[in-house]
Parts: structure tokens; C-alpha cells; sequence
């Protein structure tokens, strides 16, 4: 279990993140999510203290700087960019195992697991971005870590490697480490992820199972599809519903009861190729959430 409390950094213009607690548990992948801006990259830098600022974060009860053996127990990913242009993956890999009392054979087991085997002699500096952030994940693999932070691991991966990931991170969670990856891709959270942490501007907005945080927000509409949309609007917004045409020919209703749209079309003549109920998804669900926070409307 990873727990964060009161996490707190404040940059001179303003931004940062204000007091963040939240506990990330074992078994799942947590998602980390948050507007471009929002303050993720800072909340895991403050997790790992490599940013100064206010709180605690504790894995498995212990700071980062207090384990005995960081890379055996925490895998990292921050900085995808940040390798040696002139060193192949392997001697990168290496390095890191050398330096954190890993042994050598991991290097090629790691290298399996994110499917660089046949790059390990390149040089990084003539990696891909997809191929940087596989290596940023082999290294946070290397310890075998029962606790995995990465920030935005998806980010380069081409829809393949996306998919890819997805599978790799559910295995990791599976076995029951704790996973925890940070993503501003709302589509790929939502197939990511088991429980949310939700921040915007530096606060936390949500805690929890997305699929909690999902129904909270959400929002259920009706769609008809018709070739009389203008008379069949007409008559839902003089009934009261509140209308919006979406296509030429499709209405959404602010409503989830179908036989009363479906009762006003009738009388009205409109014939319906296409009725239904649309449930909101993560996207409509982060927008609402955001909007409320700000004190506005979702819609
Ligand atoms: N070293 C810094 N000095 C000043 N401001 C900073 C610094 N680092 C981040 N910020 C500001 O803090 C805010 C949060 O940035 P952060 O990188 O944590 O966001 P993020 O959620 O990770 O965004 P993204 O998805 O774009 O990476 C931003 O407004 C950013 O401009």
C-alpha cells in the first residue's frame, strides 16, 4: 500500500499541488489522472522526494528514502528522455542493476518483458520515443519492485504499444504489486485503470474504483435519430426537456426516460429510425467532475 499524505509544493507563479492525500492499494492499477498542467508529474516527484515540498508518502510504511533497497522495492519511470544518448539499452541496464545490487541476468529478462531483445545493442540515442519509454519501464522492472510509479507510461507507444502496456501493467497488478501510472489520455485510462485518483489545478477532486467515480458523474441521455428533427425538438422543448441537435439528423434529450421521448415522437409524427438510452463514459465523467470543482456546470 502506498499511502500519500498532505502533499504540498507551490512554484513562485502560483501553480503546484495543495495538500493531496490519497492511498493507492496492491493488486490493481491505480490511475493517476489529471488535465496537462494539473500537477502529476509534480505530485509523483513530491512521492519520491525528488521535489521539495510538504507531506509524506510512505510505501509499504516506509518513505522512499528510508528503504534499504529503493530499486528492489520501488520502479520508477519519470523521465523516458532521460538516458545516455551513447549507451545501448543493455549497458544502460547494466549500469542501473550494477548500481542497485540486481543481478546481471535481469538485464535480459527485463529486456523480454518490454520486447527490446533484438535493440539492446543500439545506442538510445537512436531510440524511438515508444522504444525510450519501453527502456524507461525495463529499468523500473529491473528490481522486480512489489511498488511501480510511472508517469504517463503510455506516453510514444504507438495504439499496439498502448495495448501492450495495458496487458503488461494488469499482469504486474495481478500479482499483486501496486501500481500506480499517471496519464492526462482519458480513452486509455479509462481501459487502464481500476481505481482513480483525480486531481485538477493541484487538488484532489476523487478517490476511489473509477467505476465509482464514474457513475457519480455521470449522465444519462436519450438519442433519436428522425428525419423531422426541427418539429420533434420543438415539441420535446416545449415539453420542458432540454434538447441539443448533435447531426443532421440527431437530437439528444436531457433525459433517461426513452418512452417519454419516444411517446412525444409519436404524437408529434416524427418518424424514429433510432432511439436509445447513452450512458456517459470516464470523459463526460472527468469533464463533469472538473466543471463542479470549478464551481460551474458540466453542461
Ligand atoms: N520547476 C517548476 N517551476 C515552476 N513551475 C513548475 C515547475 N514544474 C511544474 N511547474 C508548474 O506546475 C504545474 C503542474 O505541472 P506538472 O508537470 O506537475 O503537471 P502535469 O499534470 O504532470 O502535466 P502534464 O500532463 O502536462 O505533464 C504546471 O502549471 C507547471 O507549469
Amino acid at each position: 500500500m502506498i499511502r500519500a499524505e498532505g502533499l504540498t509544493k507551490r512554484f513562485p507563479d502560483g501553480a503546484g499541488v495543495e495538500g493531496l492525500t490519497f492511498t493507492v492499494r496492491p493488486g490493481v492499477v491505480t490511475g493517476f489522472l489529471g488535465a496537462n498542467g494539473a500537477g502529476k508529474s509534480t505530485t509523483i516527484r513530491l512521492m519520491l522526494g525528488l521535489a521539495r515540498g510538504a507531506g509524506r508518502t510512505t510505501f509499504g510504511g516506509s518513505g522512499y528514502a528510508q528503504l534499504a533497497d529503493p530499486l528492489r522495492s520501488v520502479g520508477v519511470l519519470v523521465d523516458a528522455g532521460a538516458f545516455h544518448p551513447a549507451r545501448t539499452a543493455e549497458a544502460h541496464l547494466r549500469m542501473v542493476a550494477a548500481g542497485g545490487g540486481v543481478p546481471a541476468r535481469r538485464v535480459r529478462e527485463v529486456l523480454a518483458t518490454v520486447g527490446l531483445e533484438t535493440s539492446a545493442r543500439k545506442a538510445v540515442g537512436r531510440f524511438s520515443l515508444g522504444m525510450r519509454q519501453r527502456l524507461g519501464l525495463a529499468t523500473a522492472l529491473l528490481g522486480d519492485p512489489e511498488y511501480l510509479i510511472l508517469d504517463e507510461p503510455a506516453n510514444g507507444l504507438d495504439p499496439e504499444g498502448v495495448r501492450w502496456i495495458r496487458v503488461l501493467l494488469r499482469d504486474l497488478a495481478a500479482e499483486g504489486r501496486t501500481v500506480f501510472a499517471s496519464s492526462h489520455l482519458l480513452a486509455e485510462m479509462s481501459q487502464l485503470a481500476d481505481d482513480l485518483i483525480v486531481i485538477d489545478s493541484g487538488r484532489l477532486l476523487s478517490a476511489g474504483p473509477m467505476t465509482e467515480f464514474v457513475q457519480r458523474h455521470a449522465h444519462a441521455d436519450v438519442v433519436v435519430r428522425t428525419s423531422q428533427p426541427v418539429e420533434l425538438m420543438l415539441e420535446l422543448t416545449r415539453r420542458g426537456l432540454r434538447v441539443s441537435r448533435e447531426a443532421a439528423e440527431e437530437l439528444v434529450v436531457d433525459t433517461a426516460d426513452t418512452e417519454l421521448v419516444s411517446a412525444i415522437a409519436a404524437r408529434t409524427g416524427a418518424p424514429v429510425r433510432e432511439l436509445f438510452v447513452r450512458h456517459s463514459g470516464l470523459e463526460e465523467a472527468f469533464m463533469a467532475a472538473t466543471v463542479a470543482a470549478k464551481g460551474g456546470r458540466a453542461r
